[in-house]
């Protein structure tokens, strides 16, 4: 276990739907001996409905503002890893919490993607005709806001949950130290 390696800062995945941040957030909350929550289980629970049908229910708008205060309500926490909707990076003020922690981006091709999630009929973003070009064009849309993150990691076709979430472990340390540099920087430049 790496219970040390964040320090109890939370970790947050962020990225594509089936792009694999529900199920390489639980093995990386072992790993860290850290507690797992995923916003979009959150949200089910307490609506006490399924995300299609918040979707159909309430409206996408109603959704993301349930998404933003689960959101706002698990940042307040320490040793989390939080695996988060895909649309999460899509609201500004998201980002404000997800800066809490260290933000690592799942970037997974779009065949990859559609060929995981091609018998799933639970995101409500992909229904109808042809998901795969609704996942080309949700990507294309969000691309540059999932790069803020301040790890990204190009998972690779063969590339099971478990590397993945060792290659993440394994980046770890730089990343901080990359972080803690451009801060002191930052905060010289402020005093200057
Ligand atoms: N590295 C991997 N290799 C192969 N299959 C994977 C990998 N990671 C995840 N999967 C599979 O892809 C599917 C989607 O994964 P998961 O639900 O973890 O994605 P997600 O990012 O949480 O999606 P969403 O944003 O919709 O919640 C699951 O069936 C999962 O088993
Ligand atoms: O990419 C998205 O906008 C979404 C991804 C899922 O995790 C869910 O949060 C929901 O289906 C919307
Ligand atoms: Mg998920």
């Amino acid at each position: 276990m790496s219970s040390n390696l964040l320090q109890g800062l939370n970790l947050y995945l962020i990225g594509m739907m089936g792009s694999g941040k529900s199920t390489v957030g639980k093995i990386l909350a072992t790993q860290l001996g850290y507690h797992f929550f995923d916003t979009d289980a959150v949200i089910e629970q307490a609506a006490e409905q399924s995300i299609a049908d918040i979707f159909t229910n309430l409206g996408e708008p109603t959704f993301r503002e349930l998404e933003s205060q689960v959101l706002a309500e698990l940042s307040a926490y320490t040793k989390l890893v939080i695996a988060t909707g895909g649309g999460i990076v899509l609201q500004q003020m998201n980002w404000s919490y997800l800066r809490h922690g260290l933000i690592v981006w799942l970037d997974v091709g779009v065949d990859q993607l559609s060929q995981r999630l091609s018998h799933d009929r639970t995101r409500p973003l992909l229904a109808g005709d042809n998901p795969r070009q609704k996942l080309t064009d949700l990507l294309h849309q969000r691309q540059s806001l999932y790069a803020q993150a301040d790890l990204h990691i190009h998972v690779e076709d063969q590339e099971s949950p478990t590397q993945v979430a060792d290659r993440i472990l394994s980046q770890i340390p730089s990343v901080l130290k990359a972080t803690i540099a451009s801060s002191e920087q930052a905060s010289q430049s402020w005093k200057n």
